[in-house]
């Protein structure tokens, strides 16, 4: 890392994928001088700088103020806020301003903002020019734990959840801590979703410590924070080294995606379903089909339920509000998870688990199985 570490870096964790690799940079008050952070990699003293109304709203002008005292000229595109910008119209409107800004191969574009802003600007610089250079820089839990590392990046479509994606790793992460502050608690809850994953795939003791400091990550307690985002980040850099393109071992960050994104592109990413709600029913499905084929202790599922109940996050489709899951069968669900990209030769590949900590990849879940559970939680049983 050629950055010198001073009073507002907690820490650096690398993301080691060679040639592609990257650093991960935590932080306090990083927004407050990015030139700083970013100049190393800066070929020439301009960028462009993508965010949606909400961020830019609340960092922008202090980003944008900054970038020009360290005299680099910066463009903007703002997109919509929220998941429906995750679309081929966002996509088109933002290449086509990248290209107006004149922006280069090897000139760096912000992201700055949540997933949605770090998803669709990393697949614009995947396709730009056949790859322009990105930095995420995430401003929601959810990103700064999860989407702004590993280079996945993609959008929606109705058929379902970042169908249309490639793999583009970041040049550098930068993770501004103090962003967390003016995020609703609903959003930091969603968040606190895939922070919770990782103690569920491979990690029992930091699930155990979020059953005890949870509620002071939620609450914005600086260290707990800290602590989490960097675990967090430590295990998703160590899978994604180890698997950059999701031939093995990567498919375990999808715990509870397989149900999440049925769930949300039945639901029609219009906001009233979180991604982060989502994965927490998800991973809550994912434990009782797990316990269901007598792969999991009950008491594992329970003792998930419970984290998640006393956290604030839904555990079932009824805990959101509206109707959003009308008409949603388990025969619907199961046509939607066949649209998975872990589906092979028409069998959907489920994240399951042996406990709590001992998460796999199954390609054998019973059609049988699986429809009767589906029964037996989903509202509709249509
Ligand atoms: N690429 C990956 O590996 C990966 C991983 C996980 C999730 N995702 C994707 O990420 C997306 C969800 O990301 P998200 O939860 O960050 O949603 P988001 O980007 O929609 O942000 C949530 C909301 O918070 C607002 N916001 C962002 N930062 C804020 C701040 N600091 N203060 C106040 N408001 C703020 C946004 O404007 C938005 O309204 C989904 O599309 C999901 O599929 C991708
Ligand atoms: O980085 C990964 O790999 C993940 O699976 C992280 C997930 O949290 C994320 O939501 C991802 O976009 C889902 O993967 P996808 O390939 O099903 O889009
Ligand atoms: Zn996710």
């Amino acid at each position: 890392m050629s950055n010198s570490v001073a009073a507002t870096e907690i820490g650096t964790v690398p993301v080691a994928l060679g040639d592609r690799g990257y650093d991960i940079v935590i932080g306090e008050g990083l927004l407050a001088d990015p030139g700083r952070w970013l100049g190393d990699l800066l070929l020439r003293p301009r960028l462009a700088l993508v965010s949606d109304e909400t961020v830019f709203g609340l960092y922008g002008d202090g980003v944008m103020d900054a970038l020009a005292k360290a005299g680099i000229r910066a463009d903007r595109h703002i997109i919509p806020a929220g998941e429906g910008a995750k679309s081929f119209s966002e996509l088109e409107r933002l290449c086509s301003a990248l290209l107006d800004f004149d922006i280069e191969r090897r000139d760096l574009v912000l992201a700055l903002g949540g997933g949605v802003v770090g998803d669709l600007t990393g697949f614009a610089c995947a396709i730009l020019r056949r790859g322009v250079d990105v930095v995420q820089i995430p401003t929601t839990l959810l990103s700064q734990v999860d989407s702004s590392v590993g280079g996945k990046t993609g959008i929606n479509v109705p058929q379902g959840k970042n169908l249309i994606g490639a793999f583009h790793q970041p040049r550098r992460v930068l993770i501004d801590l103090t962003s967390l502050d003016s995020l609703t608690m609903r959003e930091r809850r969603a968040g606190y979703a895939e922070v919770m994953k990782y103690g569920l795939i491979d990690q029992p003791d930091f699930f155990s410590w979020l059953e005890d400091h949870g509620a002071d990550v939620l609450l914005g307690d600086r260290p707990s924070q800290a602590f989490a985002v960097a675990q967090s980040c430590r295990s998703k850099a160590r899978i994604v080294a180890a698997d950059e393109r999701e031939q093995g071992q990567r498919a375990l960050l999808n715990l509870g995606h397989t149900f999440g994104h049925a769930l949300e592109a039945h639901a029609g990413y219009d906001g009233r379903l979180l991604h982060g709600e989502a994965v927490a029913i998800g991973c809550v499905m994912a434990f009782e089909l797990s316990a269901r084929l007598a792969l999991c202790p009950p008491d594992d599922a329970d003792r998930l339920r419970r984290h998640l109940q006393k956290t604030g996050l839904p555990i079932r489709c009824e805990d959101i509000a509206g109707d959003l899951f009308k008409g949603l069968g388990a025969d619907r669900m199961i046509a939607l998870m066949q649209q998975d990209k872990k589906v092979e030769n028409g069998m959907i590949g489920f994240i399951l688990a042996r406990g709590i900590g001992r998460a796999f990849i199954s390609r054998d879940v019973p059609m049988p199985v699986l429809r009767d559970y589906l029964k037996s939680i989903l509202p509709d049983l249509a």
